[in-house]
C-alpha cells in the first residue's frame, strides 16, 4: 500500500516536473535516481550513486520513467545508460535482499519482475550504452535491450555472476541469457558466474558491439537512427514474436516466483552467503 502511494506521488511529481521543464524548453524529466532526456533520441540515465544498485526506490523510479516514455507516442526509442562514472549498474541492491523480512523480499521481487517485464516487452527500441561495470541485474538491464554497445575498457565486466554470490539466477534471467547467447554458453557462464571483459562479451554475444569509451554514446545514437528507420508495426510485431513466450513464462507464474524468491533468500545459508559477499566488498576497499 505504502509503495503504491509512493508510486502515485512520484508519477504526479514526475509529470509536474516534466511539464515545467518542457515550458523551459529543456525537454527532459527526472526523478531522483533516473534522468530522462527527450531531445533527439530519448536517453534514460541511471543516477543512483555510488554504483547504480537497483534499490526499491530506484526500481520504482525506473519503472515510472519507462511508463511515462511508453505513454508518449512521440517516443519510439530510448538509449539506456548511466551517469555514475565507471558503473553501468551493480545490479540488484544487495541490501534489499539481506537482513530484511519476508514481506520486504516479496515486495522487492515483485518490483524486480515488474521492471523486467516492462523492459523486456517494451514496444520501444531499447539500445544500451554500457559505460561501466554491469554485473547480474546490471547485465539483466542490458540484456532486455534490442542492441548493446559496450565501452572498450577491460576494467568493465558484464555477466550474470549470481553463482559467485552463492545465489541462483531465477529462470527468467536464465531464459533471457539462453535467448541471447545460446544454451551451451549460458549454461557454462551461469554455473561459473562469469563476468566477461568487453572483448569476451562481444565474442560470446552478450554485447553486440564494443567501441572506444568516448564513442559509446555516439555509437548508441547511430544504432538508434538505423533502428528508427524500420517501420514500428513490423519491428514491434517481430519483437513480440521473439520475446512473448519468455515473458509469458514469468507472467503465468509470477506469484509462485515471488514465493520461491522469498523462501530462497530468507534461508539462513543464503543470508550467510550474502553476508560474506558484502564483507568481501567492504574488505576490497580497506
Ligand atoms: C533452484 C532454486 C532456485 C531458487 C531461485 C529463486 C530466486 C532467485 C534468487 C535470487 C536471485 C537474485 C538475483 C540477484 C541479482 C543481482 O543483481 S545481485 C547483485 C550482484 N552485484 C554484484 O555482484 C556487484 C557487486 N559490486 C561490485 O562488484 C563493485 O561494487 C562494482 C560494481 C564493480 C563497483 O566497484 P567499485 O567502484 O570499486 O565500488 P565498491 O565496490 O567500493 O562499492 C561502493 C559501495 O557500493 C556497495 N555496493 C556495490 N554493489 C552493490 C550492490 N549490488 N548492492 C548494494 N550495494 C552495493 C559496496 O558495498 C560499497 O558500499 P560501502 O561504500 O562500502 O558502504
Amino acid at each position: 500500500m505504502a509503495l503504491a502511494a509512493a508510486r502515485r506521488l512520484l508519477l504526479h511529481a514526475g509529470s509536474r516536473l516534466g511539464r515545467r521543464e518542457a515550458v523551459d524548453g529543456a525537454r527532459r524529466f527526472a526523478n531522483k535516481r533516473v534522468l530522462v532526456e527527450t531531445e533527439g533520441p530519448a536517453v534514460m540515465k541511471l543516477r543512483n550513486p555510488p554504483v547504480n544498485s537497483l534499490s526499491l526506490e530506484c526500481l520504482t523510479e525506473f519503472t515510472i520513467s519507462l511508463e511515462k516514455l511508453e505513454n508518449d507516442k512521440s517516443i519510439r526509442g530510448v538509449i539506456l545508460t548511466s551517469e555514475c562514472p565507471g558503473i553501468f549498474s551493480a545490479g540488484l541492491d544487495l541490501l534489499e535482499m539481506y537482513g530484511r523480512n519476508p514481506a520486504h523480499y516479496a515486495e522487492y521481487w515483485k518490483n524486480v519482475q515488474e521492471l523486467w517485464l516492462r523492459l523486456y516487452t517494451s514496444n520501444m527500441i531499447l539500445v544500451s550504452a554500457i559505460n561501466g561495470a554491469s554485473p547480474a541485474g546490471g547485465c539483466l538491464l542490458a540484456l532486455c535491450c534490442d542492441y548493446r554497445v559496450m565501452a572498450d575498457n577491460p576494467k568493465y565486466t558484464i555477466g550474470l555472476n549470481e553463482s559467485l554470490l552463492g545465489i541462483v539466477a531465477p529462470f527468467w534471467f536464465k531464459d533471457m541469457y539462453v535467448n541471447t547467447i545460446g544454451h551451451r554458453e549460458a549454461e557454462r557462464a551461469l554455473q561459473l558466474g562469469t563476468l566477461f571483459s568487453p572483448a569476451e562479451a562481444l565474442k560470446v554475444g552478450v554485447v553486440d558491439e564494443v567501441v572506444p569509451e568516448d564513442q559509446v554514446h555516439s555509437k548508441a545514437r547511430s544504432v538508434m537512427t538505423k533502428w528508427l528507420a524500420i517501420p514500428d508495426h513490423s519491428r514491434q510485431l517481430t519483437k513480440n514474436m521473439m520475446r512473448k513466450a519468455t515473458a509469458d513464462n514469468l507472467i503465468k507464474q509470477r506469484e509462485a516466483d515471488i514465493q520461491n524468491f522469498t523462501s530462497f533468500i530468507s534461508k539462513d545459508s543464503i543470508q550467510k552467503s550474502l553476508h560474506m559477499y558484502l564483507e568481501k566488498l567492504k574488505q576490497k576497499k580497506g
